[in-house]
């Protein structure tokens, strides 16, 4: 690896899937309420590895590295799979010091999680004490039109209000997941003044 790479850290929130505590049961629950799984760890195994699995294994938080070339740079890219937020459980600080990007994840079937978005974006900018942050709002798993809790309007709205990008996508046809985190390049990159070489010290950022 290049010595020189950028080093950018993002990580990948959403609201919680509502899990039983034990595999069986877990796996029971994700057949009966599946469209309420968000699909953050299928879009980050599609951007690391090419690959859709169609089983559900709860995420235990894991972090994956990936080399990008975005506008000719080469960044290196530490992903954060994270396993949700509840709605009430503060943010844990992993999911703040040191993050330059986010991509907040909804599912487009589940009107629930489009509506925790912008109760992490709050919980982060408290967190953070900041007005904006790099962030990209993404509608999961747009191959489920037939089930769409969520108009591409409100999601687009919502990113509006929050000074964030936007997009919808699907793991499983890999759809945009390039995008996504090009999406969220872009945004961490808006942050740095030019002829800067990283983004602009803040207090969340490690630098
Ligand atoms: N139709 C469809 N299903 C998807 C897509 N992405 C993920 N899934 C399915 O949704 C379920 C949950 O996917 P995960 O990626 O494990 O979801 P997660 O958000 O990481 O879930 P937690 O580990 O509970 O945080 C799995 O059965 C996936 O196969 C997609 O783009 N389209």
């Amino acid at each position: 690896m290049s010595t020189s790479m950028k080093k950018r850290k993002i990580a990948v929130l959403g609201s919680r899937s509502v899990g039983t505590g034990t595999r069986v049961l877990d796996i029971l629950s994700s057949c009966l309420s599946g469209l309420y799984l968000l699909g953050k760890s299928s879009l980050v195994k599609q951007f690391i590895d090419n690959n859709f699995v169609d089983s559900y294994y709860p995420t235990i938080e894991t972090t994956f590295s990936k080399s990008v070339v975005y506008k000719g740079v080469e960044y290196d890219c530490h992903i954060i799979d994270t396993a949700g937020q509840d709605e009430y459980s503060p943010l844990n600080s992993q999911h703040a010091i040191g993050i330059h990007g986010y991509i907040l994840v909804y599912s487009i079937a589940s009107k629930n999680s489009f509506n925790m978005i912008q109760v992490i974006h709050d919980k982060i900018m408290d967190f953070c004490g900041l007005e904006k942050i790099p962030c990209v709002i993404v509608g999961s798993k747009s191959d489920l039109q037939s089930s769409r809790q969520v108009d591409p309007k409100d999601g687009q709205m919502l990113a509006k209000q929050n000074d964030c990008a936007w997009i919808e996508t699907s793991a499983k046809e890999n759809i945009n997941v390039g995008k996504v985190f090009e999406l969220c390049l872009q945004e961490i990159e808006k942050n740095t003044v030019p002829n800067q070489q990283e983004p602009q010290a803040k207090s969340c950022v490690a630098m």
